[in-house]
């Protein structure tokens, strides 16, 4: 069997690779990262290590790269023929490599290839492959798409693994947590006979990917934003502070608390993986950088992501939000050149009333929300 993953970079190679292939799948890694697609053709093989005593290797074999800048007609005749597409690109990019998935789709519908295909986005995201399936589905004839609806799944699913921004030579190792959790909801597949081992199929993701992103993903950006306020560059640095700690046990507490009353989940069980979420941001092996993990503060302040949706949700359950306001605030003042959107929410500050600013980004209508975000934000900058 062999799988078509787009986005050879760190959780593609450092997560999605490694259980592709120990499932015994053969991997075609699709990106426009001509050094990383250049070395996977050369060597057919690289290794992970895991960020742990002992630092384990993990080898992953039979895999080769397309760039799918040069090559777009290599990718759709992967597609083609392949047995399972992922991604790991990032949630902005997925309407960019749409547009290929759909031709390849089209592809199988022409060579009268009817073996079901499931179609997974491993981004951080809710509702990630329906949102690309939407994409996808901008570039399907309506004849395409009948073919879309009875072949091709687009199962949504959560990914959970810490990998930091790699430093080696060479340009295909990848270091890595040695906790995972791959997600998949079941309901949506179209191929549920190709089940891999490691990955749990659920029949509701959505319990599942609002822990995962209300948790893992709310407390690490807490544990960035409230970092880089206090002066701090690594995730490590920053959560050695106590004040960090204690802003990111408290946002926790709240999302806990909005998960708890929403899903049911047993309140000892959830408060167990708070703890080890905690100590994964603490892993020592691990050098994560505030920049990447703070990274593109405009779609994190989206009205459905880690911060704003649990905060408006808490809010229409009359339960306590302050400390991820107070992180709103400081996501607001995040202001790091290297990354564009940190670049753009500032400019965006200077040039026009912080409160329109709050409004656009957020997406919220709910103007006592909005001067709340502006008093947290108004808070920060005039301490
Ligand atoms: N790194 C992590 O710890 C985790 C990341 N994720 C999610 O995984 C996704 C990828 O994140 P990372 O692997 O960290 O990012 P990354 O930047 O390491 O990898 C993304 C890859 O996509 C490639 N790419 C960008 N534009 C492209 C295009 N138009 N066509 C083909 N390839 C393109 C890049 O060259 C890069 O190799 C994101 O949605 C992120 O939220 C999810 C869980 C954990
Ligand atoms: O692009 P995003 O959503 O910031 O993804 C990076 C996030 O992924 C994780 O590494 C694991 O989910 C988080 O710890 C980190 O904040």
């Amino acid at each position: 069997m062999n799988a078509v993953h787009f986005g050879a970079g760190n959780i593609g190679r450092g997560f999605i690779g490694e259980t592709l292939a120990s499932n015994g799948f053969d991997i075609h890694f699709v990106d426009v990262n001509s050094t990383i697609i250049d070395a996977l053709n050369d060597r057919k093989e690289y290794d992970i290590e895991l960020a742990a005593e002992g630092k384990k290797k993990i080898h992953v074999s039979n895999v080769d790269g397309i760039n799918n800048k040069d090559n777009p007609e290599k990718v759709v005749s992967a597609i083609e023929n392949t047995d399972m597409v992922t991604t790991a690109i990032g949630p902005k990019i997925l309407p960019f490599i749409a547009g290929l998935i759909a031709d390849g789709i089209s592809a199988r519908k022409a060579n009268g290839n009817e073996k079901t295909l499931d179609v997974i986005a491993c981004e951080n995201m809710i509702g990630g492959s329906q949102f690309l399936k939407g994409e996808v589905y901008k570039h399907l004839s309506d004849d395409d798409k009948k073919f879309a609806d009875e072949y091709i799944g687009f199962p949504n699913a959560a990914v959970d693994r810490i990998v930091p921004i790699q430093h080696h030579e060479d340009p295909l190792a990848v270091s890595v947590e040695p906790f995972k959790e791959w997600v998949v909801d079941e309901s949506q597949m179209k191929n549920p006979a190709i089940k891999l081992d490691t990955v749990v199929y659920v029949k509701d993701l959505e319990p599942y990917i609002e822990r995962k992103l209300f948790s893992v993903n709310t407390g690490h950006a807490t544990v960035a934003y409230t970092g880089e306020y206090l002066g701090y560059k690594t995730i490590g640095d920053a959560i050695a502070d106590e004040k960090v700690l204690k802003q990111v046990k408290g946002a926790l507490k709240e999302t806990g608390d909005l998960l708890i009353h929403k899903w049911n989940f047993d309140p000892a069980e959830h408060k167990a993986y708070q703890d080890k979420i905690l100590s994964r941001f603490e892993n020592k092996y691990i050098s994560d950088d505030i920049l990447r993990v703070g990274r593109t503060p405009i779609r994190k302040l989206g009205f459905d992501e880690r911060f704003i949706r649990p905060i408006r949700e808490l809010k229409e359950r009359s339960l306590d939000y302050s400390v991820l306001l107070d992180t709103v605030g400081m996501i607001l003042t995040f202001d790091e050149e290297k990354d564009s959107e940190s670049v753009e929410l500032q400019k965006m500050l200077k040039e026009d009333k912080a409160i329109d600013v709050i409004k656009k980004v957020t997406g919220l209508k709910d103007e006592d929300l909005v001067n709340e975000i502006l008093a947290s934000y108004e808070a920060k900058i005039n301490k």
